[in-house]
């Protein structure tokens, strides 16, 4: 191991990493709350100063994997849609299996130019994380308590606020509504066998709901679906502490633009499309097991400096403080004011790795891997003849 990478396996920087982009996000979120009166006189400026405050907070999550960790995201596409990435409004369909999936999306916005601006069909829960959850806010993203019944009024209002967004932006959609676990896929193929759907061997059930009300809610402004497809090479599991750590994983993302007057508006047709669609993501996966890549050509944006930049700026911005409070710290030479810092120092750490658990799948819901969150009573009552609901109920508690 080389100095520099051993510099960068240090807690010590870890711990640097995370206070910069915490305190740079608290003061880009009061920045944020600050907007509030510009929204009431010019809401699409304030949209648009957002986006640029958005930007500086996630391009160093971006900026960690591209230029600390180094690393690479191929692109497989074909070269008619290419220049049309960035370009335009797009629903994203993206598996759910990695603990860093979300970063790779991010990665590829930040490379198409739309990194400030795109947003995600997330679970309620991430909207209370400080700095990304307190971000999202003011970035419009659609939240969801994965419970349709709430849901289906309150995301398709919040979908309908999109329509006159003024920047481009990629709407990202986890149709399987949680990470993939070895737990939730046996169960979610038990609830496809009820369905007689056919198995999928790489991905849970989707849930097509979201899909569906997403497609449907984005007609007019958003022009087509991309299916991405994400895996990683040698079978590699990456973390988000192993990007801190600076090391450089091999993200391999196949995406394929489907005009969205292609997709179905009858909610049963349209699910049945999405079905197929995973059916056909499935098998790009089993493809990527036999030969270690996606079909089609390789077209890789390369990444830009900007997030770079910003990060260097907050580093600059925010160490110096940090180190002159060290430095009176430890002059003070009072034990009181010493145990106060190391309690605060404490708890501060905790904090950054509760924040980076919330990327863990290890660490994640049980939302998909419980028999009784997955049919409520109301659509349980309406949908589904007894004989079905019982099949399933059997098959998920078994
Ligand atoms: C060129 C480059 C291109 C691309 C680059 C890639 C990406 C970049 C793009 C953008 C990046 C932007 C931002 C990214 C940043 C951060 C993102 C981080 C994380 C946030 C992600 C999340 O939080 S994921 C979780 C939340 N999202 C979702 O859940 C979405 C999917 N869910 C739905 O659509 C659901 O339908 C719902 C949430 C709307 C409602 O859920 P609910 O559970 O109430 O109802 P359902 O109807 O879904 O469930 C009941 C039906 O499902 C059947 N069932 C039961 N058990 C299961 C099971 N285990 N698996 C599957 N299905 C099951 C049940 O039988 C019911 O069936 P019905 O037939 O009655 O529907
Ligand atoms: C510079 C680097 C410093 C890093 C500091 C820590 C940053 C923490 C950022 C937290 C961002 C959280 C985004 C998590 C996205 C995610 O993947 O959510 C999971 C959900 O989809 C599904 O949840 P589940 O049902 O639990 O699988």
């Amino acid at each position: 191991m080389g100095l520099v990478q051993l510099l960068k396996s240090q807690v010590l920087c870890h711990l640097i990493m995370c206070y910069v982009f915490v305190v740079s996000g608290l003061i880009i979120n009061l920045l944020q709350f600050c907007t509030l009166p510009v929204w009431l006189i010019n809401k699409q400026l304030a949209r648009r100063i957002n986006i640029r405050l958005a930007y500086c907070i996630s391009s160093q999550m971006v900026a960690t994997l591209e230029w600390w960790s180094e690393t690479e995201c191929t692109l497989y596409t074909d070269p008619e849609s290419f220049p049309l990435y960035g370009n335009e409004n797009a629903i994203v369909v993206l598996n759910h299996s990695y603990d860093i999936d979300f970063l790779c999306g991010w990665t590829f916005c930040e490379r198409f130019g739309v990194l400030g601006s795109s947003k995600v069909l997330a679970k309620k829960e991430l909207s209370y994380v400080p700095v990304i959850g307190w971000m999202w806010y003011f970035l419009e993203i659609v939240f969801c308590k994965r419970k349709w019944e709430e849901d289906r009024t309150t995301v398709a209002q919040s979908l309908q606020n999109l329509h006159d967004y003024p920047e481009n932006f990629w709407f990202l959609l986890y149709c399987e509504g949680t990470r993939f676990t070895r737990k939730k896929h046996q169960i979610s193929m038990k609830v496809a066998e009820s369905k007689g759907l056919p198995k999928l061997k790489y991905h849970l059930l989707p849930r097509t709901k979201g899909f569906w009300v997403t497609v449907q809610n984005l007609r007019g402004k958003a022009v087509a679906v991309y299916d991405a497809t994400l895996n990683f090479r040698n079978n590699e599991t990456p973390t988000l502490l192993g990007v801190m750590s600076g090391k450089k994983y091999h993200a391999d993302l196949y995406v394929r633009r489907i005009p969205l007057d292609l997709i179905p508006e009858d909610e049963a047709e349209c699910a049945a499309w999405l079905h197929k669609l995973y059916q056909e993501k499935d098998g790009f996966q089993e493809q990527y097991a036999q030969t270690g890549r996606f079909p089609g050509p390789v077209k890789s944006p390369p990444r830009r400096p900007w997030c770079l930049i910003n990060w260097l700026f907050w580093v600059c911005l925010l160490l110096y403080p940090l180190g002159l409070l060290l430095v009176q710290l430890i002059s003070s030479g009072s034990a009181l004011t010493i145990a106060v810092a190391v309690a605060l120092f404490s708890a501060a750490s905790l904090g950054f790795r509760w924040m980076i658990g919330q990327t863990e799948i290890s660490r994640g819901s049980s939302y998909g891997s419980k028999a009784q969150s997955q049919i409520s009573p109301v659509r349980d009552k309406n949908d589904q003849d007894p004989s079905l609901r019982l099949q399933i109920l059997i098959c998920t508690v078994g």
